[in-house]
């Protein structure tokens, strides 16, 4: 009978997330030896374990799903607008594993049955998304679309700002340009709807 692998997976920031921390840090130690570093110096040698610690925060996300989060609901019979603004967003960009930052706002008509989420429930939310590898464009749907499914959301707006660091710090090195993304699902596709969550969206801002 064959001896079962070691395991050397660690739990994420979370407790939900395990990564191969074993290999994460082989993986480290190949990339410094690849840029011409040298892995053993003395500043580098805890550097493996460090990146894989930080990768299972990083990509904490990757454990997790929207149900969970959007579990928790409660009936205050409001169904109208409800919107959070401002909510900080860090992601990792999936194309060259650099770092996005910036902000989202969420908006939601809750269901019929005025059934709604807890605030902080949409700030998670996000998280659960950001923390992966990704594309902005891809958060941003699928934070609307998780609204829909499992708060049967009769409308949502999702709107995400962000600087892109691979675009900032290398490649056409542009710092400072934001990317804004959107997604609206439902009555808040609706001119009038739409119009307002969009003011209470930029409120202060202008
Ligand atoms: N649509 C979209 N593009 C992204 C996102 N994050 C990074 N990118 C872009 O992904 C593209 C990858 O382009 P490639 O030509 O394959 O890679 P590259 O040679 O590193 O591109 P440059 O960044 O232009 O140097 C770049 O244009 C990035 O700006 C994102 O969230 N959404
Ligand atoms: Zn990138």
């Amino acid at each position: 009978m064959s001896t079962p692998p070691e395991d050397t997976t660690t739990p994420s920031a979370s407790g939900a997330h395990r990564i191969d921390t074993a290999r994460a840090e082989a993986a480290v130690r190949e990339l410094l030896l690849a840029v011409g570093e040298d892995p053993d110096r003395e500043g580098l040698l805890e550097t493996p374990a460090r990146v894989a610690r930080a990768c299972a925060e990083l990509y904490s996300g990757m454990g997790q799903n929207a149900a969970d989060v959007l579990s928790t609901t409660f009936p205050i019979d409001h169904d109208e607008l409800i919107l959070v603004r401002d909510i900080e967003v860090f992601s990792t960009c999936e194309h060259h594993l650099l770092p996005f930052h910036g902000v989202a706002h969420i908006g939601y008509i809750p269901a019929q049955d005025g059934r709604v989420t807890g605030l902080s429930k949409l700030a998670r939310l996000v998280d659960v998304f950001a923390k992966r590898p990704q594309v902005q464009e891809r958060i941003t749907t699928q934070v609307a679309d998780a609204l829909v499914e499992h708060l049967d959301a009769q409308g949502v707006i999702v709107v995400l700002e962000a600087e892109h660091l691979c675009m900032s710090m290398r490649g056409v090195h542009k710092p400072g340009s934001r990317t804004i993304t959107s997604a609206v699902r439902g009555q808040l596709r609706d001119p009038a709807t739409r119009a307002e969550a969009m003011s209470l969206l930029l409120g202060g801002k202008r």
